[in-house]
């Protein structure tokens, strides 16, 4: 296979952290340099936690990053706002983008989509790399065929700054192309504290559970004439993301279009 060369946006957080991990033991991977929004100049071997990590520079401007290390992929874990500008200056310079950053709205997805039709460049936009959180929402879409009552619960740690998760909107998009729009509960159904039914997307309500000592769980409740089914996933570690990010990776370079889930990727 191919060596492929990789700049990390984000490399001193969570997901960051581990992606690092994953690029550095992939034989045919190479970490060619990290964006960090501080120590620009330094090697990432300065950095605690990653002394053995050998000659890979750290960049703050993307632009400069781009226009003095060769590269393949740019793998996005950070915020939104960064994540969209990290995604079109990619592009710009012909590199590939496999953005896991949540949070972008559906504007930024028809940005990134266009500018990849013209381009004719690869970029994946997963909101979940678990495969189990893959399967989960292909499950959920099926059920959704013969149980048309649905409420999501996501759950995840007290430091994600989106709610709901991208999980949680993708799961009811994907659901929403097979399901008819549908008002839930009561007809003159009133919340007396607001936010008690949640947030409503096409109908379906979604809840947001934000708790220390959680990761990334969901759940997703169908309702029906005397039965309930429940489709739950739980990442009790963030190693769970590493064979999507992985597959991801080599993908967007066999690919030339815009790809918004890892369920098109997937056999
Ligand atoms: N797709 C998935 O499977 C998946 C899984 C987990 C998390 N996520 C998403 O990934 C994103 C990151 O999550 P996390 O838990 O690792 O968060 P985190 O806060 O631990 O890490 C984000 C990192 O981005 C860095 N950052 C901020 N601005 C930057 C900039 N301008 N340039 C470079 N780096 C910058 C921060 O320093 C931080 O280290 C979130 O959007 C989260 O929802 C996605
Ligand atoms: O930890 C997070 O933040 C996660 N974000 C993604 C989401 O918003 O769906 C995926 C799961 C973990």
């Amino acid at each position: 296979m191919n060596e492929i060369k990789i700049i990390i946006a984000g490399p001193r957080g969570r997901m960051g952290s581990e992606a690092v991990q994953l690029v550095t033991a992939t034989a045919h991977f190479k970490l060619a340099a990290v964006l960090d929004h501080k120590n620009d100049g330094m090697m990432l071997s300065d950095v605690a936690g990653f002394q053995s990590i050998s000659n890979v520079p750290i960049y703050t401007d993307i632009e400069k990053c781009l226009q003095e290390v060769e590269a393949d992929v740019l793998i996005d874990l950070t915020t939104p706002e960064v994540g969209m500008y990290h995604a079109k200056t990619a592009l710009e310079y012909n590199v590939r983008p496999v953005v896991g950053t949540t949070g972008f709205t559906k504007e930024n997805l028809a940005e990134l989509e266009d500018i990849c039709r013209e381009k004719e460049l690869g970029c994946i936009i997963a909101p979940n790399f678990a495969i189990g959180a893959v399967l989960m929402m292909k499950f959920s879409q099926l059920a959704a065929k013969y149980f048309h009552d649905i409420e999501i619960i996501e759950m995840h740690h007290d430091q994600k700054l989106d709610a709901p998760s991208g999980t949680a909107v993708k799961t009811a998009e994907m659901i929403s192309a097979v399901r008819e729009t549908k008002k839930q509960g009561h007809a003159n159904e009133k919340e007396t504290l607001k936010g008690a039914r949640g947030a409503e997307y096409d109908g379906m309500h979604i809840h947001s559970v934000r708790l220390p000592g959680l990761i990334a769980h969901q759940q997703v409740l169908f309702g029906s004439d005397g039965q309930t089914l429940t489709i739950r996933h739980d990442s009790y570690n963030r190693a769970s993301f590493m064979s999507g990010v992985k597959v991801a990776v080599e993908t967007v370079m066999k690919h030339n279009n815009f790809v918004y889930g890892l369920e098109n990727i997937l056999d």
